[in-house]
């Protein structure tokens, strides 16, 4: 039995396409209002983990349980307390923006008011516009706005934000954080790591349908993986240390006077998520030990070094 702060439990989840394997002993939670991040390469089984919980795949074998409810067998009401936000959608009808929300919030006992919902996504110039005259980054917001007329208790968010420009991209962040503000609970699917760090509470991340690494976002990884990098030039060479204690070296270095293009570089999301990969794809190989936050932000360096080395780089 689920528990209520559970808005998704899922255990041993496995799933075949015939003879493909898409997901292997799958088994995560997602807690009511977390917004949790499901990462991997293309391929990895991040939609069809999403289209099983949503209850529109089954599964192989193992347990799932979404908002209290195996999505198997998961009725309207069910369905009603989501909000799916799919990777492509269908070929849009001839009917504006504003007609085609009204219709689908037609379908729920509390919809948002349709403005109020056209704002959020800003789309307020396009409300009387036929989605099919609409650009690519348009329909996508026309995508989420359907996600969202609902008031979903549970949202379900994969790659929200292909074909955003910079600018809908902060403004469909704004909205996500303000959803969970509400206490929506959200799982979300991108291959924009930074969107995964600004809006994750935890990540999942899954390479050929197993789970690799599962925690929260500024933890996974372990602590390896987050140390940071101090660099500088001296005498125009570069140098770099990776040290736990990037204050106490930096302080060292300016006993003489401002150290040249000093920076103290802290493993991103993306760099924590790249190496791993590497790690699991090559696990004897010299990329992935040890994990190394130099290697991260320049990957093509075959340099080892150990924790607290000093290293002189290429310019
Ligand atoms: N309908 C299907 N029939 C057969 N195989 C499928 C089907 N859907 C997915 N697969 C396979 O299952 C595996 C997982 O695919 P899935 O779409 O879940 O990956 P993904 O992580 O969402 O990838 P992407 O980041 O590219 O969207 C892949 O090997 C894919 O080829």
């Amino acid at each position: 039995m689920t528990e209520n702060s559970t808005a998704v439990s899922v255990r041993d989840l496995s799933k075949s396409y015939g003879g493909v394997t898409a997901l292997q002993g799958v088994t995560f939670d997602i807690h009511r209002g977390e917004t949790f991040a499901l990462l991997g390469p293309n391929g990895a089984g991040k939609s069809t983990t999403i289209e099983i919980l949503e209850g529109y795949r089954d599964r192989s074998s193992g347990h799932a349980e979404v908002l209290g409810v195996d999505p198997q067998k998961g009725g309207i009401a069910w369905k009603a307390r989501l909000g799916i936000v799919l990777q492509s959608t269908g070929e849009p009808g001839a009917v504006t923006v504003r007609e085609q929300l009204a219709h689908f919030a037609g379908f729920y006992a509390n919809p948002r008011p349709v403005d109020e919902v056209i704002a959020a996504v800003g789309l307020e110039e396009k409300a009387g516009t036929l989605i099919r005259k609409l650009s690519g980054g348009q329909r996508r917001r026309v995508d989420v706005a359907l996600g969202i007329i609902g008031r979903p208790e549970l949202l379900f968010l994969d790659e929200p934000t292909t074909g955003f420009d910079p600018e809908a991209r902060r403004q469909f962040w704004e909205l996500i954080r303000s959803l969970k503000a509400e206490g929506t609970s959200i799982l979300l699917t991108t291959h924009y790591l930074d969107e995964a760090a600004q809006l994750g509470d935890r990540a999942g991340i899954i390479a050929d349908g197993r789970l690799i690494d599962i925690g929260r976002i500024d933890e996974i990884g372990g602590p390896d993986a987050r140390v940071p990098v101090v660099r500088w030039r001296e005498s125009g060479v570069v140098r770099e240390q990776r040290t736990t204690a990037p204050g106490l070296l930096v302080a060292e270095l300016a006993r003489d006077g401002e150290p040249d293009g000093l920076e103290v570089i802290r493993p991103s999301l993306e760099d924590v998520y790249l190496q791993l990969i590497a790690d699991y794809e090559h696990p004897e190989s010299e990329l992935s030990a040890p994990r190394d936050a130099h290697r991260a932000t320049h990957p093509g360096n075959p340099d080892s070094r150990s924790d607290s080395a000093e290293e002189e780089v290429p310019a």
